[in-house]
């Protein structure tokens, strides 16, 4: 076995489906052998952040390893903002560079693809990935895969291969099993006990859920766990999507002033709030009405796990909740809840469109064709998203990049099969909705609702003099047969439903619904988030 084949193998074994690429010089040797060994099917896009952001949705989607191969310099420094919304919200990316040879690094001469030096990629790659190697040694080179695929897993993070061309065909062993995470049983047992006579004391405990539980495939679990303590379930804006499959007593998303009242007041009330795999962030918790006292929280995320002062280090979440479950039996009672109400029944007329539509919409054909997973775009989209039933959602809520939605969506379908739903605004098209030319060849074919208001529109929200907001209306859906697809305008709530239902009804080719919204038309979520947002940076009045 040769060195490629040995991490490809490494690659499978840990969890990972598929290879999404661009080759390049550097990298061709080792895209040869992807693709004449047949280890892992390998999909090839047109630009490198849509490399990342397929990757990044596909991990995901199935709580798993992904990797995204590219050649060196030009390639894999064009994909450094998809690997940074990975690291901020905890995806288990593997970036697979080439690399120049030993040979090469000794002539002397600048390389092309080079930046400052030929370490310089290693080094900015430091600071958005858990570990780094450069398999330059084929003696070494297994127990490293193992190491770094080890902590990709243990942090769900990304993590940094570089494979030099001159090493991919050389013998090597197969890479060993990955290190186990080490649990300290005393301080398991002591963090969990701790957990559950806080719950235990509170009158109004609440459980809040986010993206971690997913990562380390939690979400049954943590379902049960939810249904033993009878907690209701909110997710934060990043979970939103988290448990949509499970009989948890869901009762919505929290987004303090941004988002539904009666979920807003169970969470900042609550004396007895446990926040699982939350990433603490300004998107989950800035807009919060009233400020969440974290001393009284219980945090478990990171890797560690915090009551009040007491700091339980190196506890795993899924060590925690395993030990929680080994700690609960059947509920003393059931938890009567409301369940979130999403809009429905659109009003099939000539009126324009306004966000919320789309979501009644959207609602209305999932009730009528079953559940859709999702992949949203930043944007007003994501937004409406929350008036959207609850779904599998894969979005950058926090680290709020657009361009990911459209790649996202054909990670997701090359990862699952399932055809998804993708959420787009006009300006995040822009940047990668082209990668939609890659479906016909690989048989993808995303219904994709793009938001047409010819504007940056959530910028506009927070800067409405600014006229560089205004963007131009570049007809998307006429695009779209050049592309492989079909595109249909829509002005109207009637155009918009039949235009949905033709969408659903035609598989084997993406379909492009471009909704036209007149700018200035925001979803009530976002009006609601803007407003909350001025609230609270408004000069203190006295
Ligand atoms: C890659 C990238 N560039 C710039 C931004 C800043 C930014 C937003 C966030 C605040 O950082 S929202 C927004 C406008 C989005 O326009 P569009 O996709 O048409 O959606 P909508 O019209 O619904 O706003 C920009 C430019 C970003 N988030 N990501
Ligand atoms: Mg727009």
């Amino acid at each position: 076995m040769n060195l490629t084949e040995s991490l490809l193998h490494a690659f499978k074994a840990n969890g990972a489906r598929q290879i999404f690429g661009i080759p390049g010089d550097f990298a061709l040797p080792f895209f040869r052998i992807i693709e004449e060994s047949r280890i892992l099917p390998l999909f090839t896009l047109s630009h490198e952040p849509g490399v990342g952001f397929a990757a990044d949705a596909a991990a995901r989607i199935e709580g798993a390893l992904a990797v995204a191969a590219v050649t060196y310099g030009a390639g894999a420094l064009n994909m450094i903002n998809s690997v940074a919304a990975a690291y901020a919200e905890k995806v288990p990316l593997v970036v697979l560079s080439g690399g120049p040879g030993k040979g090469e690094s000794r002539s002397g001469l600048l390389l092309h693809h080079q930046a400052k030096t030929l370490d310089s990629q290693f080094r900015i790659f430091e600071e958005i990935t858990c570990d780094r190697v450069r398999l330059d040694d084929a003696a070494r080179a297994p127990a490293d895969i193992a190491r770094v695929l080890g902590n990709c897993l243990k942090h769900s993070r990304p993590v940094y291969i570089e494979l030099p061309r001159d090493m991919v065909a050389v013998p090597c062993a197969e890479v060993p099993p990955l290190p186990a995470p080490e649990v300290d049983a005393e301080a398991l047992a002591a963090c969990a006990d701790e957990v559950l006579k806080r719950l235990a004391a509170a009158e109004r405990p609440v459980l809040m859920v986010d993206v971690e539980v997913r990562r380390y495939g939690l979400e049954a679990k943590v379902a049960e766990l939810a249904r033993r303590l009878a907690l209701p379930v909110a997710t934060c804006f990043m979970g939103r999507g988290l448990l949509a499959d499970s009989d948890a007593a869901l009762v919505g998303t929290y987004m303090g002033m941004a988002g539904l009242p009666e979920v807003t007041q169970l969470v900042e009330n609550s004396d007895g709030l446990f926040l699982l795999g939350v990433i603490l962030s300004d998107t989950n918790f800035a807009v919060s009405a009233k400020k969440i006292d974290l001393r009284k929280t219980i945090v478990a995320c990171d890797g560690s796990v915090r009551l009040g002062y007491h700091v339980y280090p190196e506890i795993p979440l899924a060590a925690l909740v395993d030990a929680l479950l080994e700690r609960t039996g059947e509920p003393a009672r059931r938890l009567a809840f409301a369940p979130p109400h999403y809009p429905r029944g659109l009003v099939a007329d000539d009126a324009p469109i306004a966000p919320n539509d789309i979501a009644t919409a959207v609602n209305d054909l999932m009730a009528a064709h079953g559940k859709l997973p999702i992949a949203s775009d930043m944007g007003d989209c994501l937004f409406t998203a929350m008036d959207i039933e609850h779904t599998a959602l894969v979005a950058p809520g926090y680290y709020a990049t657009m361009g990911y939605g459209v790649p996202a969506g054909l990670g997701l379908q090359a990862a699952t099969g399932q055809r998804p739903l993708i959420l787009v605004g006009d300006g995040a098209f822009q940047m990668t909705g082209w990668e939609l030319g890659n479906c016909r060849r690989y048989g993808w074919d995303p219904i994709v609702l793009l938001f047409n208001n010819a504007s940056w529109e959530m910028l506009r929200t927070f800067q409405p003099e600014s006229a560089f907001n205004n963007l131009d209306d570049w007809g998307f859906a006429s695009m779209a047969a050049g592309l492989g697809g079909d595109g249909v305008r829509v002005h109207t709530r009637r155009e918009l439903q039949a235009a949905l239902a033709q969408a659903a009804a035609t598989r084997g080719r993406f379909q492009l619904v471009e909704i036209m919204i007149p700018r200035g038309v925001l979803s009530q979520t976002l009006q609601r988030f803007v407003a909350g947002v001025k609230r609270l940076n408004a000069p203190k009045q006295g």
